[in-house]
């Protein structure tokens, strides 16, 4: 389980059978279709007050728990999608922190133009800046435990990534990202650093949970026009890269 001291609902589970179009390797009769794959506690809030306060605001606060494992040759992940835009024509953007464990979230535009992989850890604050479609790949031997925060005022596009039979790359177990032959033509996959934006209050010493309530930190969420500078700043190269290179 993870750290939380408010209510807490059932989790929805998403299982195999809801992964098999989005896996690199969606075959396997000996697989088990109700596998539990992960768990998403939707709309959670410590208390009255910051539910109402959330709800006022248009945003909700979720935890997301992803044991580590493997589908086939697969780490396991979130199956993807990608938001909509707000009446400004801009797609809706997200924050991600990662409460516990390890994280590599696989972040790219809708036709694979770009595509960063952010890894994070414990304490680790991710902002998906508008355009990007994510999922989030366990890739360590623990628990990753991730919350997020995202406007209430749309659903999920999942159709790009099940059409498409997942991201651009498929994380193996081995280390190696491997394109998605689904893909006309993916740009190769850029490392990035999770980055702190002032504007957002993000960083290291800000848990999401502490900035419910403040406005000015989480407006971005709902009015992206608003930020476009600020969001340049959200996907940093990393030094380390090219550290996880297409498999040959
Ligand atoms: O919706 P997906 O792709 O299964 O990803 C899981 C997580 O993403 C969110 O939908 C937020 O983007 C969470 O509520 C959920 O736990």
């Amino acid at each position: 389980m993870f750290p939380w001291d408010g209510p807490l609902p059932a989790p929805h589970i998403r299982t195999l059978a809801d992964m098999a179009d989005v896996l690199a390797e969606p075959g396997g009769a000996d697989r088990d279709p109700g596998r539990p794959l992960y768990f998403m506690y939707r709309d959670l809030a410590r208390n009255d007050h910051d539910r109402s306060w959330l709800e006022g605001h248009a945003l909700r606060y979720d935890a997301t728990v992803i044991p580590p494992g493997r589908v086939g040759e697969e780490y396991v992940k979130t199956k993807g999608h990608f938001h909509p835009a707000n009446r400004a024509g801009v797609r809706f953007p997200e924050v991600y922190e990662v409460v516990a464990g390890k994280a590599h979230f696989l972040l790219q535009t809708w036709t694979a133009g770009d595509v960063v992989l952010v890894e994070g850890s414990t304490g680790d604050v991710v902002v998906i800046p508008p355009g990007y479609g994510h999922v989030t790949i366990n890739p360590g031997e623990e628990e990753l435990v991730l919350a997020n925060i995202v406007s209430t005022a749309f659903s999920s596009d999942y159709g790009p990534y099940v059409e498409r039979h997942g991201a651009a790359y498929y994380e193996l177990a081995d280390g190696t990202l491997v394109p998605n032959p689904a893909y006309d033509d993916p740009a190769p996959v850029r490392q990035a650093v999770p980055a702190s934006v002032p504007a957002f209050c993000t960083g290291r010493k800000s848990p999401l949970y502490s900035l419910v309530g403040k406005e000015k930190c989480l407006d971005y969420l709902n009015r992206p026009e608003k930020y476009n500078e600020d969001f340049s700043g959200c996907l940093k190269d990393s030094a380390e890269q090219p550290a996880y290179a297409p498999r040959p």
